[in-house]
């Protein structure tokens, strides 16, 4: 599979390894090359993608998985499709999005996260899961400005079927500025896959932040943030995101202007739960979701 892909320019670059747009078949496909030390996210997102059936409109369109030995070294690749708008952080870098481009956003978000979490019994099916590292920059915009979700490396499978909870073998943790408190202060069960699927809600509500930032209402919307910017330095370590996050109970400020446009105000009641320091408050995918259907059908009358 990687021999007929030719690889034409590099479009992002990680701890894991780089991004590539590649041409294939005669068309533009994204290939993930990974550093051969990171076989274990290899492993893991080809596992993740391969024997559970992953396939959905806001999952990422995964291709294939290939091992090539490129001048007698191995190379580790991951096939998917090729976004050309880029992930959502760059997406909300370049434009500023109205009411209906931001429901589309968070809905689809929300549905993937939905199809992520929910088990799903039968031949066909597939365990709930955990993502641990849901961010904007793992999140791709689709030309029809909806999204799908990225980068299971860290992803955590629990199946009721067989009881099993499988967690991998990636010692890797999420991205610190989207972990939650019980990460950050140790408090979690890891053993508890309810527990990992609350960590995904509290980044998916810093991702419903950064997104009603970019929001219009009144003709304004903020400039491109990312969560705690204005509190913490770029690559803040572990103990920075655990003074703002656990000690001080700090979360992103709500702009004053949202409270006058209903959607976005229903927005921010909806993030303040996701992020709610108790994992207990923060609401399940399936209730976020509803409720911003129910936000946006609202928002439809006053059109
Ligand atoms: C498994 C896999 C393969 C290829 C890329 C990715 C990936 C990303 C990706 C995928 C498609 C893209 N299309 C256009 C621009 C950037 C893209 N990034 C972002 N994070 N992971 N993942």
């Amino acid at each position: 599979l990687a021999k007929q892909v030719t690889l034409i320019e590099c479009i992002g670059r990680g701890k894991y390894g780089e991004v590539w747009r590649g041409h294939w078949h005669g068309e533009s496909i994204a290939v993930k090359i990974f550093f051969s030390r990171d076989e274990e996210s290899w492993k893991r997102e080809t596992e993740i993608y391969s024997t559970v059936l992953l396939r959905h409109e806001n999952i990422l369109g995964f291709i294939g998985s290939d091992m090539t030995s490129r001048n007698s070294c191995t190379q580790l690749w991951l096939m998917t499709h090729y976004y050309p708008l880029g992930s959502l952080f760059d997406h909300l870098n370049r434009n500023a999005l109205s009411h209906n481009d931001m429901i589309w956003i968070c809905l689809s978000i929300a549905n993937g996260l939905v199809h992520l979490h929910t088990e799903i019994f039968g031949t066909e099916g597939k365990p709930a899961m955990a993502h641990r590292d849901l961010k904007s920059k793992n999140i791709l915009v689709t030309s029809n400005g909806t999204c799908v979700i990225a980068d299971f490396g860290l992803a955590v499978t629990h199946s009721h079927v067989t009881g099993q909870l499988d967690l991998g073998h990636n010692p890797k943790v999420g991205t610190k500025r989207y972990m939650a408190p019980e990460v950050l202060d140790d408090g979690i069960d890891m053993e508890c896959f309810e527990a990992l699927r609350r960590t995904d809600i509290y980044a998916f509500g810093l991702v419903l932040w950064e997104v009603c930032r970019r929001t219009i209402s009144c003709g304004i919307a903020e400039e491109y943030k990312v969560p705690f910017y204005d509190v913490v330095p770029m690559d803040p370590s572990f103990e920075d995101m655990r003074k703002v996050v656990c000690t001080d109970n700090y979360r992103p400020s709500i702009p004053n202007r949202w409270s006058s446009d209903p959607l976005l105000a229903g927005m921010s009641k909806l993030m303040k739960e996701c992020w709610h320091q108790n994992p207990n408050v923060r609401l399940p995918a399936l209730r976020i979701k509803k409720t911003i259907h129910k936000l946006a059908s609202a928002d439809e009358k006053i059109r």
